[in-house]
């Protein structure tokens, strides 16, 4: 692990305004609109559709988003939160922040040299900040691991339809050095998505993300040649193994795969995570794909209390629509154990690499605990559902969005 970064995570604003004094004004955005106007102008446009775009009228995605505009902190005051302690222990490992980069299968294209995997992974390494890496990556997970140093890595895992290709996934990944697999659900088929459908742009089927297959015996023997010599065949083969539905009888195989934690994402009703919970699984990872998947869904926010109970005290990850360090306040105080950003490290990547994706956590970090400051809550386990109340009526967002 890096050093970690700096702490107070608060202390990053102080940083900030000495800089100021000396005339050094940040060249990072510090508003999250801003930070994602300018990522739409730096990224090839096919990119940018890519990533930010989601499924059907992307209402889902907004929901997702508006969702966190519903609940209102209440603040306890004269209680001394002069220092906070935001580390959680997962799965026997102290993560630094309830805090962790979401796996986004794209990645690599983010990062103006298109090795954004790597990229990801150093900032993750010297945040001490965990990531959750893709199957879908432009450089084999061995390579991303190795970028991580002390910092815990998982691997998620898209189910392949051939299951010794899954099997040895999740092989290379355990002797990668990567401490859970986490099983992406609902991502078997993908969503009805119409930005990329109006480009015919699909990143994948152009042969991008697709190492971690072209490097693998499995597949290389399925399919009989070096995909650099059938570039065509190998994403054709790709497609064709690439996703199975997994249901709940594949889960005793699933689980027979590793002794690292298993956890599965995508989970939003409570009586799945109830099964998956009764079933043997370490994690549940409520999720609605950032609207990426199912148009016409509930905001993933809203599903979070409910999984949370079911799950009966195993760890709940959350991910959906966090775009500021009051999100992830409210949704530990929803009962998630850790929140996952998405979409807005890769575009702090897509303008500033490594130092880009570690400006936004720090960012997100700083507001959280400062939020926890004001708000005198000086551990996680303050934020309980009794801090938030149902806003009425919610500001509209800001006029870009
Ligand atoms: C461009 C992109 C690619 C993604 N690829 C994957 C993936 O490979 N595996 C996965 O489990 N989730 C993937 N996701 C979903 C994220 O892990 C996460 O659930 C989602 O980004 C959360 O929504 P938000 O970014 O709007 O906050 C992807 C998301 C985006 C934006
Ligand atoms: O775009 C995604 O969110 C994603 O996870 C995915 C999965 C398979 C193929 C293409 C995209």
């Amino acid at each position: 692990m890096g050093d970690g970064l700096p702490r107070p995570f608060g202390d990053y604003q102080v940083e900030i305004y000495l800089q100021g004094l000396s005339g050094v004004l940040p060249t990072m955005p510090m508003a999250f609109d801003e930070l994602e106007r300018r990522a739409e102008s730096a990224l090839p446009a096919s990119v940018w559709s890519y990533v930010a775009g989601g499924a059907g009228d992307e209402a889902t995605q907004r929901a997702n988003v508006a969702a966190f505009g519903h609940w209102g902190l209440v603040p306890r005051m004269m209680v001394g939160a002069t220092e906070r302690d935001l580390s959680v222990e997962l799965w026997g490992r102290r993560w630094p922040a309830p805090v962790f980069l979401a796996p986004i299968g794209v990645i690599g294209l983010c990062a103006p040299g298109g090795h954004g995997d790597l990229e990801t992974a150093q900032a993750a390494g010297r945040a001490g900040v965990p990531m959750i890496a893709s199957t879908l990556s432009v450089d084999p997970l061995e390579d991303v691991a190795a970028e991580l140093d002390d910092t815990p890595g998982f691997f998620q895992l898209y189910t392949p339809k051939d299951r010794e290709l899954a099997e040895s996934l999740v092989s290379r990944a355990e002797r990668a050095g990567f401490a859970g697999i986490v099983v992406t659900l609902d991502t078997w088929v993908t969503g009805w998505r119409p930005r990329d459908l109006a480009t015919s742009n699909f990143p994948q089927l152009r042969g991008h993300c697709l190492a971690n297959y072209f490097t693998d015996p499995r597949f290389r023997s399925m399919l009989g040649t070096d995909p650099a010599s059938a570039p065509q065949a190998a994403v054709l083969q790709w497609v064709t193994t690439f996703g199975h539905s997994v249901t709940w009888d594949d889960l005793r195989w699933l689980r027979s795969l590793t002794k690292l934690p298993l956890i599965l994402k995508g989970i939003q009703h409570p009586d799945d995570a109830r099964r998956a919970a009764d079933e043997g699984v370490d994690g549940i990872y409520c999720s609605n794909h950032g609207g990426r998947q199912a148009n016409g869904g509930l905001p993933a926010l809203d599903c979070l209390p409910g999984v949370v109970e079911a799950a009966g005290g195993l760890p709940v990850l959350f991910d959906s629509g966090v775009r500021s360090g009051a999100d992830i306040v409210k949704a530990l105080a929803l009962g998630a154990t850790a929140v996952g950003i998405g979409r807005p490290y890769a575009y702090g990547l897509a303008l500033g690499g490594v130092d880009g994706i570690i400006h936004v956590l720090r960012s997100f970090l700083a507001e959280a605990d400062l939020i926890m400051a004001v708000d005198g809550y000086r551990t996680l386990g303050d934020l309980t559902p009794d801090a938030l109340r149902r806003i009425v009526a919610p500001p509209p967002p800001p006029a870009s969005r």
